[in-house]
C-alpha cells in the first residue's frame, strides 16, 4: 500500500488537521496536505471531493477528513462511490470501520472530538487491517453502482 495518506478539513477541522499531521509525519509517512491551511471560513463539500479525486487518483490510498461535526464532510466524501468515509468517535468505532467496512477515509469532528481520542482514532485506523470475509461480500455490495 501506498505511504502516502492525505488530509483535509474546513476551517472548523483546521486545528485537529494540524495535530494529526504532526503524528502521521512522526510515523514516517507522506502527507498529502488539501487544506484548508487558514481560518477563513470554506466549504467543507470541496475538501471532501479534492480528497475523493486524491484516492480515486491512487496519489494517497487512505485519507483523513476533518469538519466540525464530522458530519458534512462524510457525507459529501461517501457521495464518491470509491469511497468510504468513516465518521467515527473514539478507538472502538475506527476499529471497526477497518476491520468490517474496509473504510478509506477516516472522519473526524474537530468540534466533538478531543485531540488525544483523535489521536487513537488515526492509530487504530492506520494499524488496523480489514477481515474480509463476510464483511468483504458487503463491501462488494456497496461499490455496485446504485
Ligand atoms: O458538517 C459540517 C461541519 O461541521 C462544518 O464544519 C460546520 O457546519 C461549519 O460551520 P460554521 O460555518 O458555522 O463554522
Amino acid at each position: 500500500m501506498s505511504d502516502t495518506i492525505a488530509i483535509a478539513s474546513d476551517h472548523g477541522g483546521l486545528e485537529l488537521k494540524t495535530l494529526l499531521k504532526q503524528d502521521l509525519e512522526a510515523r514516517g509517512l507522506s502527507v498529502l496536505d488539501l487544506g484548508t491551511n487558514s481560518t477563513d471560513s470554506v466549504d467543507y463539500p470541496d475538501f471532501a471531493d479534492a480528497m475523493a479525486e486524491t484516492v480515486k487518483s491512487g496519489k494517497a490510498a487512505r485519507g483523513v477528513l476533518i469538519c466540525g461535526t464530522g458530519i458534512g464532510i462524510s457525507i459529501a466524501a461517501n457521495r464518491h462511490p470509491e469511497i468510504r468515509a468513516a465518521l467515527v468517535h473514539d478507538a472502538f468505532t475506527a476499529r471497526m470501520a477497518r476491520q468490517h467496512n474496509d473504510a478509506n477515509v477516516l472522519v473526524l469532528g474537530g468540534r466533538t472530538t478531543g485531540p488525544e481520542v483523535a489521536r487513537d482514532c488515526l492509530a487504530v485506523f492506520l494499524d488496523t487491517a480489514f477481515e474480509g470475509g463476510r464483511h468483504a461480500r458487503r463491501v462488494e455490495k456497496m461499490s455496485r453502482p446504485g
